[in-house]
């Protein structure tokens, strides 16, 4: 049989705050384009993200990747730097890049890929509220 190719997701849930601004904008013009999320005082948000990695299923294992391992790189990649964190605060690289969900969605991509094996990770996709999504697949 020829091998087959398989995609695999685990979802994790975590809470932050963040507050939409971009330093090299003027106080005016992020109030006008960021709106009532670039309140001084930020404001939270429950994500839900799922990591897909794709890859060849193993004739012995029955497994692309056992989601026993991907449960923990996920806790070291978003749990461990995300979970109960103000983004723009705690975590270095918003210092500078504004805490949108896609910025989001490429640091985690750029924290996975480190952990995972090369090529595997598929897609990134985060689920800001039930009706913001951002799909991230590392282009
Ligand atoms: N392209 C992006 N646009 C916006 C982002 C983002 O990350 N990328 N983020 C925000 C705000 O942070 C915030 O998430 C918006 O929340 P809110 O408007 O409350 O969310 P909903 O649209 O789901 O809420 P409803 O008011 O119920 O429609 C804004 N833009
Ligand atoms: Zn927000």
């Amino acid at each position: 049989m020829s091998e087959r190719i398989g995609f695999i997701t685990r979802v994790q849930s975590f809470s932050a705050c963040h507050r939409l601004h971009s330093k090299s904008l003027s106080d005016e013009e992020n109030k006008r384009i960021f709106g009532k999320c670039n309140n001084p005082n930020g404001h939270g948000h429950n994500y839900t993200v799922e990591v897909t990695v794709r890859g060849k299923i193993d004739r012995n294992t029955g497994m692309v990747m056992n989601l026993t391992d991907l449960k923990e790189y996920i806790e070291e990649a978003i749990m461990k730097p995300l979970d109960h964190k103000n983004l723009d605060l705690d975590v270095p690289y918003f210092a500078d890049v504004v805490s949108t969900t896609e910025n989001l969605s490429v640091f985690i991509w750029d924290s996975m890929v480190k952990l995972l094996p090369p090529d595997s990770l598929y897609e990134i996709k985060i689920y800001e509220t039930d009706k913001n999504i951002v799909v991230y697949r590392g282009e």
